[in-house]
């Protein structure tokens, strides 16, 4: 049977992926050469323009780059004589990734060669983008497979393998490499809710999905049955445990993922975070999921009162989302950590004093770095002597005895978990103060 002629693409179609990687560069310029994250690129509209698919497609091209850098570069410098500027670095960076991932050649080069030409800063760099892409073409696939996992940055690589050791540090490069499930947190009966979306229930009671597409799209989102929030992140309200008729304070809320758990164990929340428009999507996901709490946009270190329980997620590096975030380590470069380690301490000792006697704290951090976890916990005992970790708060199923650390505390890694997909790095505490 002859094969039907392939549908010549359209010009419009063309113009809109030109347009999608156009935008796909420049957010790896503003996260390499500005240091700029792309959840806030993303949150000032830098895609506002575009087609909601092409907004998505163009920041799901910036982060596989990211993700890829190492090899990318690997594979480019055997073709460039000296590094061109960083915007036709990231064309051909984009162009690489795309290439090895099996995309078709004709599009992704004559794309490439179409946005260096526009600029005029860069239209004289056209010969070069296309010859150096045609080597990579050449090469075939199999040249970036061969490559090692991408490694992190020295500046965060150093303090992690110190932790850690080399061999776990490569299990964790490898888990950042192979990137993130989708992870939900039910509501109601997880078993129900994964056999209709496709999805396995996890040890620790979370929904995971591997190919999930449009989130809102999924069965349940309109109707609020669920949340994304990665396993490991649900893992501290879990460890909190809160009881119809208490009354817990939720310190550092926003977006609410953990405020959405508390309140749907039938506890009274008030919920604290100092940022409005953070704040705003607490508003509306606890509106979609129909759960109540009391929002107070306001500074923790300002809150008063008495509470039965208190959940404190303390801003931190967020080094243990790298998998889904791996614009981190290259927009960063660690110099802001010294002052969130400080953060977290004073925080740590502002929500004990709000504590009742004899009442419980869950501490947590989306960390990887000791400094904004076990340390804290250790420093804060030493600090407060009516205060003592609570080993029993992690009896909590799932929770393998091997994560428990020292000082009582649990350690999540993302190389754990790998055969199920892995988790997000997180620190979890649970501080009783003496009655
Ligand atoms: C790790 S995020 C919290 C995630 C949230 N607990 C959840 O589960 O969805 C940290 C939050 O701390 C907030 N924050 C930072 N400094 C603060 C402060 N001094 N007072 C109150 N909130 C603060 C930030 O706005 C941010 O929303």
């Amino acid at each position: 049977m002859p094969k039907p002629t392939p549908k010549p693409k359209s010009k419009t179609a063309s113009k809109s992926s030109m347009q999608t990687r156009r935008n796909a560069v420049y957010l790896l310029d503003q996260v390499l050469g500005e240091g700029r994250l792309l959840s806030e690129l993303i949150a000032s509209g830098a895609l506002e323009r575009l087609e909601p698919q092409e907004r998505a497609r163009a920041q799901r091209l910036a982060t596989e780059t990211l993700r890829g850098l190492e090899r990318a570069d690997r594979l480019l410098q055997k073709h460039l004589q000296k590094y061109p500027p960083l915007t036709v670095r990231n064309v051909l960076r984009l162009a690489t990734l795309e290439l090895c991932q099996g995309g078709a050649a004709h599009g992704v080069v004559n794309d490439a060669v179409e946005i260096v030409s526009r600029n005029k800063r860069t239209a004289g760099m056209k010969g070069l983008v296309n010859a150096v892409l045609r080597k990579v073409v050449a090469q075939g696939e199999d040249a970036w497979n061969l490559l090692r996992v991408p490694r992190l940055p020295k500046w965060l690589r150093g303090p992690l393998v110190q932790a850690y050791g080399p061999e776990t540090m490569m299990a964790i490069e490898a888990a950042h490499f192979a990137g993130a499930p989708l992870d939900l947190t039910v509501k109601g009966g997880a078993a129900a809710l994964a056999e209709t979306v496709g999805g396995v229930v996890l040890p620790t009671g979370s929904v995971r999905i591997a190919d999930a597409g449009q989130v809102s799209g999924l069965p349940g989102f309109e109707a609020g049955e669920w949340w994304v929030q990665d396993a490991a992140a649900a893992i501290p309200a879990r460890v909190l445990n809160a009881q119809a008729g208490e009354h817990v304070l939720d310190l550092c809320a926003a977006p609410g993922g953990k405020t959405m758990q508390v309140a749907a164990s039938g506890a009274t929340v008030t919920a604290v975070d100092d940022n409005p428009a953070r704040m705003e999507r607490v508003r509306e996901n606890l509106k979609r999921t129909q759960l109540k709490a009391e929002l107070v946009v306001g500074d923790v270190m300002a809150q008063k009162g008495s509470y039965d329980a208190i959940l404190l997620d303390a801003p931190c590096s967020a080094t243990g989302t790298m998998r889904r975030h791996p614009d981190l380590p290259h927009a960063k470069d660690g110099s802001e950590f010294g002052d969130l380690i400080g953060m977290q301490s004073w925080m740590l000792d502002h929500a004990l004093s709000l504590l009742k006697p004899g009442g419980r704290l869950v501490f947590c951090t989306c960390s990887l770095l000791p400094d904004e976890g076990e340390v804290q916990v250790e420093e804060a005992l030493e600090r407060h002597n009516d205060v003592r970790v609570d080993r029993t708060a992690l009896e909590v199923p799932g929770i393998e005895p091997e994560w428990i650390t020292e000082e009582g505390g649990l350690r999540l890694r993302p190389d754990y978990w790998s055969e199920l997909g892995g988790m997000d790095g997180f620190y979890v505490a649970c501080l009783r103060k003496d009655g």
